[in-house]
């Protein structure tokens, strides 16, 4: 096989390492969030911003975040009607946040590039949620199906619609790679140090087998914000993806 007609390469990103690692900063309150980025001081540069600190004052919090040089990833996994989901993303474009979810359905993905337009947020497709297995998507109706033959076809139609960047779960990283090429950005949750805790997440690797199989960035919740030494944790976790 010539080196023209092989997989795409995983593209690393230039610049500081720090930001391949995302911090899901998933606590109850602005609080307690603005404490944690405070102790975990310069080994975080991006945090993630869910559900959970979101409706409890998070979208002001981005705005101080982004002010204080971090990058901020809203994880609002958006999915409503097209045009509902259009203005919802054009007014989330405004906030200056780096990356935006939404569910990786094509009118959804369509209408969200619409929204982004003329901003410099990039929208992230969640292809299968990281703590569903094949059984859990027929439980949720849908017909047998692997959840990486479900992760790789939506993968496939957002990289038609021009879409930024896949969530996946690490094992299907490298499918999703030649899938996408190297232009799109791969976010992987469900990632774990050795020995940590699974908790929820069905689909786990460690933090240099994720960055191996091909993610650009990690995002880490639990076993840093949970951690004795929340620094510690993600400076052990930088150390992880630099030996990678
Ligand atoms: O498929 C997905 C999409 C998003 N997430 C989010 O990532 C973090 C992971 O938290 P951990 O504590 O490290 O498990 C969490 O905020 C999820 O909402 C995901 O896990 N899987």
């Amino acid at each position: 096989m010539s080196a023209a007609m092989s997989l795409p390469t995983n593209p690393v990103p230039a610049g500081d390492i720090r930001d391949r690692l995302i911090i899901g900063l998933d606590v109850p309150s602005v609080d307690e969030a603005r404490a944690l980025v405070q102790r975990i001081g310069d080994a975080g540069t991006f945090y993630k911003i869910g559900y959970q600190l979101a409706y409890a004052g998070g979208l002001e919090f981005a705005r101080e975040l982004i002010d204080a040089g971090k990058k901020v990833f809203l994880d609002l996994k958006l999915h409503d009607i097209g045009n509902t989901v259009e203005e919802g993303v054009r007014s989330v474009a405004r906030l200056g946040a780096t990356f935006l979810t939404v569910h990786a359905y094509p009118q959804t993905m369509r209408a969200a590039m619409a929204g982004k337009a003329g901003s410099s947020l990039k929208i992230l497709a969640v292809t299968v949620l990281t703590s569903y297995d094949d059984a859990d998507l027929v439980e949720a109706g849908y017909a047998p199906v692997p959840a990486a033959e479900l992760v790789a076809r939506r993968a496939g139609q957002a990289r038609d619609l021009g879409v930024d960047g896949i969530v996946c779960a690490a094992p299907e990283a490298a499918r999703v790679r030649s899938i996408v090429g190297s232009d799109r950005l791969i976010v992987t949750p469900g990632i774990r140090p050795a020995g940590a805790d699974a908790g929820d997440q069905k689909r786990i690797v460690t933090p240099a087998e994720g960055i191996r199989l091909g993610a650009n960035h990690l995002v880490v919740a639990r076993p840093i914000v949970k951690a004795a030494d929340p620094r510690a944790a993600a400076e052990a976790i930088v150390r992880d993806i630099a030996a990678a």
